[in-house]
């Protein structure tokens, strides 16, 4: 089939469709920019259209040529490429999740931002990701026509950005809201950027695209520009190995009636034959199995039954998406790399996927938590973002939230509590490990933005610490100096029970007290306030209270003597040096009068420092 090329392909032959992702924080376009991608058609009656292809849209570049018109003249460009494969799924998971050796599998992504509403958090993240994998991007400025009184159409952004098109004060606004939205944030993640048009060195500046996806106005100059990118900076990873096998990576796995378990695979190289042998690398092992059907989405006319909504074809030449149906294939994940090759070159396949399965492997720590993601891509993303906020990760798993999981994040906590809990990326927690969850009392995160997974889990880290904190602290004897009221000794001893004043700090049941000349008297066994039992009285408060031990009122102790509780020194230097700022004013008088007597009575000006 490769030698059936048409003289058109020849032209391109040796240059495959470079693979565009769309990335961007919710709600700011990405699907309905993909949406109006798709739906471009330059007249109903002419020639080519889109492509659809499994998990992606193919754009032929005379649909992009015909779109962009007089502008490729006023830009000169030269588009070789045969095309552009945009991938049909947005969100940097997806993106994530489609990997090649050596980093990330799209060849160039756009980054989808409001003008109106600027960078968000999710934004900022997927140019962390895009600057981790190398990928050139470029900012579709969606929502234009929401901006006041900007007169948005169809076609070329650039022959609608004049005055005799705009009101002057859409302009002024669509400017203000450039800079300040969009420029002043990549300036401030290190990037330069600008308008495209106004751009000198796009080897330097991040080019800006403003579009509207409702409107369809600037998608033009956005794949002219992608498509001008790809070509002028890829054009070595773009070369196409028309003789060699197939690579690629798995996009999603799904189950299809009459099918069985089927990969929806975006494949970047080579070429796919029926009847060849798929090997896919998997995280412990590797799968050789033998490809039954390569399919491609049946064009809507002729679509008869809805069921039937694919095509089978021999073999499929890269950049392509294409379902895969293959026996055994229930045991792989998205993310996994994947291989199509003839029998001779099954284990050359082999060696390449452990390879590359290898290489993604996440490095782990002696110590810390469980995390899951979906897709081994997401995991490496997942795993990169805790890292930059310093958590510590013990293991990282593709996969749902298991009994399993729990059980072993359970024996991660007894030696630091701080480390019982799982962060997990969409993926679900099985009905089996709930009950564990409760039992063990693990923290389970679980969400779909990673952003908010890792601002979750290290604002729990804050509270929890903030709480064993508060925990060592509560357990602390507290000091507090009492003074025994007039007339108000009421039985000697076993138990001595007599009136006080609490001078300063807090007496609270438990405490030992002794004499100011350090003589250990006992344990207040009880508080009584106004006849009621109390566990404390703060200074100031007069109650009754009965003490356990040795002392014997009036002879060891008398009316008006003090008592001060005998702090142990460990307790005495945690107060001071760590928890001087929880104590209330007299509380800290107690413990520095107290600190002053026991380094006279023990002739130690160090004690309790
Ligand atoms: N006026 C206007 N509205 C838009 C434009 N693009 C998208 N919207 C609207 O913005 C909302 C969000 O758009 P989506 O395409 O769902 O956003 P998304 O980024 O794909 O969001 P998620 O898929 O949830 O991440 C929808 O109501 C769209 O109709 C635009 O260019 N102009």
């Amino acid at each position: 089939m490769a030698k059936k090329n048409t003289k058109k392909d020849n032209k391109n032959q040796n240059l495959r469709c470079p693979i565009v992702c769309v990335l961007g924080h919710v709600d700011h376009g990405k699907t309905t920019l993909l949406d109006k991608i798709r739906k471009t058609r330059v007249a109903k009656r002419e020639a080519g259209g889109i492509t659809q292809h499994i998990g992606a849209s193919e754009i032929p570049i005379d649909v992009i040529k015909r779109l962009c018109g007089d502008l490729l003249k006023m830009l000169k460009a030269d588009l070789k490429i045969p095309g552009l494969l945009v991938i049909d799924t947005p969100g940097h998971e997806a993106f994530t999740s489609l990997r090649k050796r050596g980093g990330a599998l799209a060849d160039i992504a756009i980054l989808v931002v409001d003008i109106n509403e600027g960078f968000k958090p999710q934004t900022v993240e997927a140019v962390n990701i895009l600057r981790q994998c190398k990928t050139p991007f470029v900012v579709a400025a969606n929502k234009i026509d929401l901006i006041p009184g900007w007169n948005s159409k169809e076609g070329p952004f650039i022959l609608n950005f004049n005055e005799k098109a705009q009101h002057p004060n859409a302009l002024t606004e669509f400017e203000i809201r450039l800079y300040e939205n969009i420029i002043k944030p990549l300036n401030e993640l290190g990037f330069d950027a600008d308008l495209y048009s106004r751009v000198q060195d796009v080897t330097k500046t991040v080019c800006i695209i403003p579009v509207s996806a409702v409107t369809g106005e600037g998608v033009p100059d956005l794949l002219m520009m992608v498509a001008g990118l790809a070509q002028k900076f890829l054009e070595d990873r773009l070369k196409l190995n028309v003789e060699g096998y197939a690579k690629g990576t798995i996009l999603e796995v799904k189950e299809e009636k009459g099918l069985g378990t089927t990969i929806d695979a975006i494949i970047y190289d080579g070429i796919a034959k029926r009847g060849d042998y798929l090997v896919v690398g998997l995280p412990d092992d590797v799968l050789v199995t033998r490809v039954k059907a390569l399919l491609k989405p049946k064009p809507l006319d002729e679509m008869r039954d809805p069921r039937d909504k694919f095509k089978p074809v021999n073999e499929v030449t890269a950049a392509a998406g294409v379902k895969i149906a293959a026996p055994e294939l229930d045991k792989v994940i998205a993310g996994c790399p994947i291989r199509i090759v003839p029998k001779d070159k099954i284990e050359e396949a082999k060696e390449e996927v452990m390879r590359e399965v290898e290489e993604a492997k996440i490095e782990v720590d002696d110590e810390g938590i469980l995390i899951k993601a979906d897709t081994l891509g997401s995991l490496e993303a997942l795993a990169n973002e805790l890292r930059k906020a310093g958590v510590k990760i013990k293991k990282a798993e593709v996969g749902d939230v298991t009994k399993k999981d729990i059980i072993e994040v359970a024996s991660y906590k007894q030696s630091n509590p701080l480390h019982g809990a799982i962060v997990a990326f969409n993926v679900k927690i099985l009905p089996e490990a709930q009950k564990e969850i409760e039992k063990y009392d693990i923290k389970v995160f679980l969400d779909n933005i990673i952003y908010k997974l890792v601002e979750d889990f290290t604002e729990w880290v804050k509270k929890e610490e903030e709480r064993i904190k508060y925990g060592e602290f509560e357990k602390l004897i507290k000091p507090a100096i009492v003074r025994i009221l007039p007339d108000c000794i009421f039985r000697q001893k076993d138990p001595a029970i007599c009136g006080i004043e609490v001078i300063c700090g807090t007496l609270k049941v438990g405490y030992p007290l002794m004499r100011e000349d350090g003589m250990q008297l006992g344990y207040v066994r009880e508080i009584k306030d106004r006849g009621e039992n109390v566990k404390e009285a703060k200074a100031g408060k007069a109650v009754s209270i009965a003490i356990d031990g040795r002392v014997i009122l009036k002879r060891h102790v008398d009316e008006g003597d003090y008592m001060y509780v005998a702090v142990p020194e460990n307790h005495v230097r945690e107060l001071y040096h760590k928890y001087m700022d929880r104590l209330r004013n007299d509380e800290k008088e107690a413990l520095l009068k107290y600190m002053e007597l026991m380094q006279k009575l023990t002739n130690n000006i160090f004690w309790g420092r």
